[in-house]
């Protein structure tokens, strides 16, 4: 676990990022809406940290990773990765840029050819980037494998014959071999067994220390990304609502999504069980396809008030390092005074 940005060197630089998946209906497949999976997004990656982004199922986490990375044509916004920017660039020219990003993905089952073996997935990215021969290729794949902690003996071996975290960890070493800076990780450990998920994240961690790697880590497992990441973005339809270090996040939470989304979190303890104010959330999340007017969050808030239904409010610094989209902390600077309002919801 890490405490802070390791640097104050931003590799990853996201602003107002759209996403918007077009609609087409009717027999002559009109253009009649658009699903707005990613709706204006912005944030910083600190290099050697990692980012969490946290969300209910929907609200445009893998969308937003997957924009990230450029493996989509973005709607809209800027994305600089070292200092590039790459998201106008076209999909040709980007393929110099790859090595340094890669995806580790949630399904490790369907992410890897169940054709080819082990070897094979792993160099797939060596084939595609490198001109090494195929003896520094094979090295290459045994080291990685060593790695992440798979045994070399089985190299030969086809997907199936290995367990989810074995598969996992295949899935880590294939990201690795272009010795990338960020990793993309879409629900990495969410398809595992509960037993398996804290050696996979542990495997990252390490992996994060010894290469100086940046993640971006999307999960809907709030503990866990409590334990992994150094600061969380918090997504509600397409936008972000709150981005904060975890320690302020976890202790202090200021939107109201953020804390209903905390309070809904199992508290172990069960004398703060007890005692812990829960939010329960009443409503369906709006289709992203039609989001509401005003705050995105409106329909839901149990702190709504009269301009959130018609003003979008300002994604703002509310305190150090905490970024806040909602009217209850607009026009206030001071820190007690934000608190006050915090509490007061
Ligand atoms: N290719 C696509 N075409 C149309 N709509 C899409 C596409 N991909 C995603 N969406 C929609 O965009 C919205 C956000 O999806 P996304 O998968 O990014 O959410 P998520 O937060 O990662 O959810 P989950 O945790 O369930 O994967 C959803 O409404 C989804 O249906």
């Amino acid at each position: 676990m890490f405490d802070a940005p390791k640097t104050d060197t931003k590799l990853v630089e996201v602003r107002d990022l759209k996403m918007h998946f077009p609609i087409y209906t009717g027999v002559f497949r009109r253009h009649t809406g658009d699903v707005k999976a990613v709706d204006g997004v912005s944030f910083d990656i600190y290099e050697g940290e990692t980012l969490g982004l946290v969300g209910e199922s929907g609200c445009g986490k893998s969308t937003c990773g997957r924009a990230v990375l450029r493996l989509y044509d973005i709607t809209d916004g800027s994305v600089k990765i070292d200092g590039t920017e790459i998201g106008r660039t076209p999909q040709g020219a980007l393929r110099g840029k790859r090595p340094t990003m890669q995806m580790v993905f949630q399904d490790p089952q369907a992410s890897l050819n169940p054709r080819m073996t082990v070897q094979a997935i792993i160099q797939e990215p060596l084939d595609e980037h490198t001109s090494l021969s195929k003896e520094e290729k094979r090295e290459k794949v045994l080291a990685l494998m060593d790695q992440v902690g798979l045994n070399r003996k089985f190299a030969g071996r086809y997907p199936h014959a290995f367990s989810g975290g074995q598969r996992q960890r295949i899935g880590i070493a294939r990201a690795l071999a272009l010795n990338p800076k960020f990793i993309v990780c879409d629900e990495p450990i969410a398809a595992l067994d509960v037993s398996i998920q804290a050696q996979v994240v542990n495997l990252l961690e390490d992996l994060q220390q010894e290469f100086g790697l940046t993640y971006l880590f999307i999960s809907h497992d709030l503990s866990m990304v409590r334990h992994i990441a150094t600061r969380v973005a918090v997504m509600y339809l397409g936008k972000i609502v709150e981005l904060a270090p975890r320690e302020a996040l976890y202790a202090a939470p200021l939107h109201p999504y953020t804390k209903a989304l905390l309070s809904a979190v199992p508290e172990p303890d069960p004398d703060l069980h007890d005692t812990m104010e829960r939010t329960i959330l009443t409503g369906d999340v709006p289709s992203p396809s039609n989001p509401p007017k005003g705050c995105n969050f409106c329909t839901r808030c149990p702190a709504v008030m009269d301009i959130c239904k018609r003003q979008e409010p300002e994604y703002r610094e509310v305190l150090p390092g905490q970024f806040v989209a909602c009217h209850h902390y607009n026009d206030i600077t001071d820190a007690d005074a934000i608190r006050a309002a915090s509490e007061a919801q």
